[in-house]
């Protein structure tokens, strides 16, 4: 594989400067964000590393548009975020964010809901987003039929269907035994050089971070500041055991103080 760039025309960028996050409660409530400055270009791929309960979800939660910020900016594709939009997809860690009842294709096809397709139309955005995600044989599965990590194969695929800008991941694959995790993490990359849209994922994995980023943001402890950045400059796919993988890491674990 090579390395990005090669992205979709309507890859969005993200722009993030100041951010904090207050959640009311008493003594002032808590304070999870104080003051985070990060970009992702569009099209790069960009991972956000912290220590649990440092404030990532709440970060992620920002930019999905599910939780408003109590300061500083947010901006996807140049526009400020004001709640969730179309093309602004979220994947949570949770393998059961499917709807039971809906087979994978209507589950697929829910991304399009409020939509003016015909039938005919989405139902071939509904093939295409499946081929895409490599599910096209489990259009007619009902998610209870499907792995953990096929669950979240379709939940990638709901939001690609919608021609998605970016892709925000919340720990997509914490949930998953760790030969699965590995797995996806390269199938992850297959999407994601075959679609070009940029994607942000949380983690708390170091390796996941380095295995699958542009760039890693370090987070603090809470409350939420950039601890560091790290240029990941190694072709994909990537090797564990390699040197260069293995400096980077050890930078990174200096930073999360382990
Ligand atoms: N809705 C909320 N109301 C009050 N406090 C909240 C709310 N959501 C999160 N918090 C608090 O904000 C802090 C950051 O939480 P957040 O879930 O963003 O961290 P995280 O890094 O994603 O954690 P984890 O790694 O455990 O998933 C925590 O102290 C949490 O208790």
């Amino acid at each position: 594989m090579n390395a990005p760039f090669g992205h979709a025309p309507s890859a969005a960028r993200i722009d993030v400067h100041g951010l904090a996050k207050t959640y009311p409660g008493p003594g002032g409530g808590v304070l999870a964000i104080k003051n985070v400055d990060l970009f992702v270009e569009a099209g790069e791929f960009v991972t956000i590393l912290g220590p649990s309960g440092c404030g990532k979800s709440s970060l992620l939660n920002i930019l999905a548009g599910f939780e408003q910020a109590t300061g500083g900016t947010a901006l996807i594709g140049g526009r400020e975020i004001h709640g969730p939009r179309h093309g602004q997809g979220v994947v949570f860690q949770d393998t059961a964010a499917l709807f039971p009842w809906l087979s994978v294709h209507d589950n697929v096809a829910f991304g399009l809901m409020n939509t003016r397709l015909t039938r005919r139309e989405r139902d071939a955005k509904v093939r295409a987003a499946l081929a895409t995600v490599g599910l096209e044989q489990f259009s007619g599965s009902w998610p209870h039929q499907l792995s953990g990590g096929m669950r979240q194969l379709a939940s990638i695929a709901r939001v690609l269907v919608t021609e998605s800008r970016v892709l925000l991941m919340d720990e997509p694959f914490a949930a998953l035994d760790a030969l699965t995790r590995q797995q996806m993490q390269q199938k992850l990359l297959h999407i994601w050089q075959a679609t070009g849209v940029s994607i942000v994922l949380i983690t708390h994995s170091v390796d996941e971070a380095i295995y699958l980023g542009n760039r890693v943001y370090i987070l603090t402890r809470r409350p939420a500041e950039v601890a560091a950045e790290l240029s990941v400059d190694l072709p994909y796919p990537r090797e564990v055991t390699d040197s260069a993988f293995n400096r980077l890491k050890s930078i990174a674990l200096k930073t999360l103080g382990l």
